[in-house]
């Protein structure tokens, strides 16, 4: 979907700030550029939709050459999110998100049904928000717009710089949430810029961690902490460690779990009926839940096979989750 090939960017006639670069992002993923500050991850995502023209290399998207493609056009394509999210501050957020679908011509009842649609699905009340100014929006309801407006010519491609950046941390993980839930739903092709790299391992499938414009190391958020390419790579993740290998293991890589066989929280949350566990959840996001619903530390997950009910504790699940995390160190799992 998208493809760059040994890309170069050269600021000022010597400043080399995108050094050979060479990755591709798949149709459908969520793919992470990640880094020091000033190692280049603005300048390689903005060559991509034209914004800046590589010095050397090629860049495809759809397999065709973006140079060789009219930048209006490519954009129409490509929805771009941004930090300070760039709402036009004397439009409404209605007119905002209509910015695209105006230019390609779509007619008015067209245009009022996708914004209202768009704004249900980022969790803004339309009656409420579609005429409102951004000045009288939070900046988590500017974000949300924002990515409204990304989305609303459906565009197969999406790039974020750091689209989260201006939110405290609450309403950061949960505008996050929404974001992947979002894409879970529709599939889109994402490339996402962060200098968190929290946010990329919660959020993307593959990584590219850059250094001085180089590409350190391309891989699963699994495979970058475990088996890293070199010291740095290894040295980056030192001091948030713990959490991202939380984060890059699923429950169904420690549990020894049968094809159709079914999870179950205990004790359900209250209010709630016995709630299923999704086998893919990352043990970072499995232990949120358990803080969540455990009183007493005790029987949390259970297996319901015919007769019998299997049990695990939060500390039984800890330990389990240690033992395969040495193996990944010791390079066991992956090979
Ligand atoms: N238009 C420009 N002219 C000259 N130098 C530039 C220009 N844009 C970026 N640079 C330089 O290129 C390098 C890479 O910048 P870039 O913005 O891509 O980094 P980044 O990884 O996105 O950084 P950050 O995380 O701080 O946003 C930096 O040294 C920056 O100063």
């Amino acid at each position: 979907m998208i493809q760059l090939q040994h890309v170069s960017k050269v600021f000022d006639g010597n400043h080399l700030a995108v050094d050979d670069v060479s990755f591709s992002v798949k149709e459908g993923e969520i793919f992470g550029l990640i880094g020091t500050s000033g190692c280049g991850k603005t300048t390689t995502m903005k060559m991509i939709n034209r914004l800046i023209d590589p010095t050397s290399g090629s860049i495809f998207v759809d397999d065709q050459q973006v140079k060789a493609q009219k930048p209006e056009s490519l954009r129409q394509k490509i929805g771009y999110v941004i930090q300070d999210v760039g709402l036009f501050p004397h439009y409404t957020v209605a007119e905002n998100i209509a910015t695209v679908p105006t230019l390609k011509g779509w007619n008015k009842k067209r245009i009022e049904s996708r914004c209202e649609d768009l704004l249900e699905l980022v969790g803004l009340n339309a009656d409420e928000f579609a005429h409102r100014k951004p000045e009288a929006l939070s900046g988590g309801q500017q974000q949300r717009v924002g990515l409204a407006r990304a989305l609303a010519a459906d565009p197969p491609i999406i790039l974020m710089d750091e689209p989260f950046g201006a939110l405290d941390p609450i309403t950061k993980r949960e505008v996050q949430i929404e974001v992947q839930n979002i894409f879970s739903e529709i599939n889109k092709t994402v490339l996402l810029v962060t200098h968190d790299v929290v946010e990329a391992f919660a959020m993307c499938d593959r990584l590219c961690l850059l250094d001085a414009g180089k590409v350190q190391q391309i891989g699963t958020p699994q495979e970058l902490l475990f088996s890293p390419a070199n010291d740095f790579v290894d040295s980056f993740f030192a001091s948030d460690r713990f959490q991202l290998e939380l984060l890059s293991v699923n429950l169904s890589e420690i549990l020894d779990i049968e094809p159709n066989s079914k999870l179950y929280w205990s004790p359900p949350l209250e209010g709630e009926q016995e709630d299923e566990i999704g086998r893919e959840q990352s043990l970072y996001s499995i232990i949120e839940e358990m803080e969540e619903r455990a009183h007493d530390n005790t029987v949390i997950i259970h297996r319901v096979d015919g007769q019998t009910v299997d049990s695990l504790s939060f500390s039984n699940l800890l330990s389990k989750f240690r033992q395969y995390s040495n193996t990944l160190k010791a390079g066991g799992a992956n090979g």
